[in-house]
């Protein structure tokens, strides 16, 4: 049970004291990072002979931070999975659709599975830092997997820079070499979204990524969020629907009727999703009338 699930709170207003991107401005680019689309299409999702997600599309636009709200069980996590090839990690799963990254197929053949994890970067929803390693070798650990070489003053630089856009730079700096499994779960969760952006991924997944770390955490974590999407796409599942009023730019609103895959009901704005939906089924979940 998600401890920070509430879905029988009034809906909040977007909150205003943390600065939020315009959506009608166009988002530039963070140099030598680039800004992606990611777009799902069709994905239909089994695990063996159950078929979880029934054809879902869903365009996750450059630049925003786009939730993934629905009951438990309805595909979600497969979904997001599914958008940085970790389903394929499951003997029994399959796959039917397409992803693309900026109009490139990540599923292709000809292309590296390692390039679709480096370029598609996964928080998860309970902080998993290499324990036993300094913090500053926990932001470089994803550098060893990609077999990316660097001088030391570079490496200097890319461990501030990471721990800064994570949010956790002021509490660490002063101890670098200490190990990561002594920080608070809330600065472990930091130290992995530090670790992710080593790697200068151009998407960021995150499941559930607060539901083990108390409000204060919580919102430090929100606000890293809301400054990471200047330059990373990130696509959220959450229980907590004042997180997806609160962050997210958009919304998509899945659920899988009884015995049915997954599919989404609705998708757009969050505001809209949240203030005016379209479909009862979403105005009864955002209000908390079941799930
Ligand atoms: N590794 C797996 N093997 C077999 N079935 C799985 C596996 N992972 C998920 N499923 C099934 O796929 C369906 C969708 O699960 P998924 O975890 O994607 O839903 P969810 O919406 O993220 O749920 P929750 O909100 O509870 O995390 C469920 O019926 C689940 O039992």
């Amino acid at each position: 049970m998600d401890s920070n699930a509430d879905h029988t709170t009034v809906i909040p207003e977007v909150r205003a004291d943390v600065p939020r991107l315009d959506p009608a401005v166009p988002v530039d680019p963070a140099p030598g990072v680039g800004l992606a689309e990611l777009e799902a299409h069709d994905i239909t999702a089994w695990f063996g002979d159950h078929k979880v997600l029934d054809r879902v599309s869903l365009t996750m636009d450059a630049g925003r931070i786009t939730a993934l709200i629905g009951p438990s069980g309805c595909g979600k996590s497969t979904f997001l999975r599914i958008l940085n090839r970790m389903h394929e990690l499951v003997p029994s799963a399959q796959l039917a659709g397409e992803v693309r990254l900026d109009g490139e197929d990540i599923y292709d053949p000809a292309k590296r599975l390692i390039d679709a994890r480096r370029a598609i970067g996964m928080v998860f929803q309970k902080p998993n830092p290499f324990p036993a390693m300094s913090i500053q070798e926990n932001v470089l650990a994803g550098l060893k997997l990609t077999g990316t070489r660097m001088k030391r003053s570079d490496k200097d630089d890319l461990v501030e820079s990471c721990l800064v856009k994570g949010g956790l730079w002021n509490e660490v700096k002063d101890r670098l070499d200490a190990p990561g499994g002594g920080l608070s779960g809330g600065q472990q969760q930091r130290l992995c979204i530090a670790r992710s952006l080593a790697i200068r991924p151009r998407v960021l997944l995150m499941d559930e990524p607060c539901s083990a770390l108390d409000p204060t955490s919580t919102r430090v974590i929100e606000e890293t969020m809301l400054e990471l999407a200047r330059e990373v796409t990130i696509v959220i599942v959450t229980h907590n629907m004042q997180q997806a009023a609160r962050v997210s730019d958009q919304c998509a609103f899945f659920l899988a009727s009884q015995g049915q895959p997954g599919v989404i009901v609705e998708h757009g704005d969050t505001e809209a999703m949240f203030q005016s939906p379209q479909d009862s089924r979403t105005y009864d979940y955002v209000n908390g009338r079941f799930g």
